[in-house]
């Protein structure tokens, strides 16, 4: 009998520098909202169905705290993790620069060659606007997501533009399989028979 039961839950976690719009990127998608103030964020999760080549998938959605590049990755954002968001805004060379760098931090912990990722151009819209200019372009941005086998789009948060691509994209990327994990808490290690005991 179909059901509940046969939605497939994925679990995605979003991380970037700070006010990138990492935030505003998820309450878009998820609220269909876009609020202009910035409230630094602690951690939050978020619950959204995603429907992808007819099939429902239930996704939790983790909103992290902005990283910088003294940050250190939180097991919590890899263990039991399907999928991740790596965000930058267009207006910002230094936030680019840290995709790879968290990119990295992912690949260290996990021990593996690549990871289900969608590398997000975020705040097109400003480019549009007299203030801030387009500090990364569109074929670096591609470039890096070549290089690292992910996908890669850009969006605004604000105009409401490839923000559901975000999450589909996300979705096919974890769907793709070959590189799909789910790693689990290692077990305790076994003593070890030439450990020495105090007498
Ligand atoms: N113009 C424009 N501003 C945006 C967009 N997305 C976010 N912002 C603004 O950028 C600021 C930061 O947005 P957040 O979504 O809070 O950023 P964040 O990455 O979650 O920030 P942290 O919680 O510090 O990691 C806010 O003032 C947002 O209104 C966008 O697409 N266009």
């Amino acid at each position: 009998m179909a059901g509940t039961n046969s939605l497939k839950k994925r679990k995605i976690v979003v991380l970037g520098s700070r006010s990138v719009g990492k935030t505003s990127l998820i309450l878009q998608f998820v609220e269909n909202h876009f609020i202009d103030a910035y409230y630094p964020t602690i951690e939050a999760n978020h619950q959204k169905t995603v429907k992808y080549k007819g099939t429902e998938f239930q996704c939790e959605i983790v909103d992290t705290a902005g990283q910088d590049e003294y940050s250190i990755i939180q097991s919590k954002h890899v263990i039991g993790v399907h999928g991740f968001v790596l965000v930058y805004s267009v207006a910002s060379r230094n936030s680019f620069n840290m995709v790879q760098n968290v990119y990295d931090k992912i690949i260290d912990f996990c021990g593996k060659q690549e990871i289900p990722c969608v590398i997000v151009g975020s705040k097109t819209d400003l480019l549009e606007s007299s203030s801030p200019s387009r500090q990364v372009s569109s074929t670096e941005g591609a470039q890096l997501a070549k290089q690292n086998h992910a996908a890669w789009v850009e969006t605004s948060a604000k105009s409401n533009n490839n923000i559901s691509e975000v999450f589909e994209l996300c979705i096919a990327e974890i769907e793709k399989g070959t590189s799909a994990y789910i790693k689990q808490e290692a077990p305790p290690p076994t003593p070890s028979k030439t450990s020495c005991c105090i007498m």
